[in-house]
């Protein structure tokens, strides 16, 4: 088999199937099916009210739909949150939950406190097993500050970083916890163009170094295009696309639903290296 056709047949890691949600008489999710592989950046567009964040609700266990949820073989329906992001589904949010006062590799070693094994008691006692631990998360925690490209500013309170810098930081906590597959709920939210493209060049490289299959709710088309491996639409709860980003976003009914009348362009998508000389260190 070519890989292409390999790649086509390999098993989800995370897969919806027919997954219905009403809150009252409101259709939320309309049969949604969908799923994302190892090591595949899937877009999940739509315009405002689709359904896409009520997706990522049912899948942490918030919301309780119909229909099938299966990680790796284990179906989702019915666990509690605490008991799905134990399993390594983790979560980015539109406002990434940083401790301002707390330095960068801090707030890192802080979104580690789920791998922690040693007791409050062998921490404080500072035993043998829990300075042991201590180094083997500030050894995952520098590993991510490299990758992304954060190692010279790992010292700074983070308050006082760029609002764009603090969004790389949230993708970063996502990643130190060793999540299985990662949601990201729009983390471009609020940055600049170039903002946009450092964080779609780390989000990219993330990917690629890592290999987690990753679900990525996202508004800027130009991102999508540059970066997704395929893209997922839904309008009013019902999927209406999924495949490839040229083929998606060409198809009629996802520009009429989606995009009105204006015809996208990719042209220009692109993204940006990192520019770690943009901040000066205090
Ligand atoms: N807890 C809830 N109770 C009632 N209605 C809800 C609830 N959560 C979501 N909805 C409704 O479900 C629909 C889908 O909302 P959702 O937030 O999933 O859309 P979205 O595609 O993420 O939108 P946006 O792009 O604006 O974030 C909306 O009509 C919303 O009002």
């Amino acid at each position: 088999m070519r890989g292409a056709d390999a790649r086509s047949e390999q098993m989800y890691d995370l897969e919806l199937k027919d997954v219905e949600l009403h809150f009252g008489g409101l259709v939320v999710l309309n049969r949604v099916s969908l799923g994302v592989r190892s090591g595949e950046l899937l877009a999940l567009i739509g315009p405002n009210g689709a359904g896409k964040t009520s997706i990522f609700n049912c899948i942490s266990g918030i919301y309780r739909p119909s229909g099938q949820i299966d990680f790796l073989g284990t179906s989702l329906i019915g666990k509690k949150p605490s008991a799905i992001a134990e399993m390594g589904i983790g979560r980015t949010f539109q406002h990434a939950e940083l401790i301002p006062r707390m330095n960068v590799r801090e707030n890192l070693l802080v979104a580690r406190h789920n791998h922690l094994k040693a007791t409050l008691a062998e921490q404080w006692l500072r035993l043998p097993s829990a300075r042991r631990e201590e180094a083997e998360h500030l050894a995952v925690v520098n590993v991510v500050l490299e990758m992304l490209s954060l190692t010279h500013l790992a010292h700074l309170p983070v308050g006082g970083l760029p609002f764009g810098i603090q969004k790389i930081i949230g993708f970063g906590r996502a990643l130190v916890a060793e999540p299985k597959v990662l949601l990201m709920d729009e983390p471009s939210a609020g940055l600049t163009q170039e903002e946009r493209e450092e964080l779609a060049y780390h989000i990219d490289a993330a990917k690629k170094q890592l290999g987690i299959p990753m679900l990525w709710i996202e508004h800027d088309m130009e991102m999508v295009a540059a970066i997704a491996d395929r893209i997922h639409v839904l309008d009013y709860g019902r999927s209406i696309g999924d495949g490839p980003p040229d083929e998606v976003l060409d198809n009629p009914e996802v520009v009429r639903a989606y995009l009105g009348t204006t015809q996208l362009t990719l042209a220009g998508a692109d993204v940006a290296a990192p520019q770690e000389e943009r901040v000066t260190p205090v």
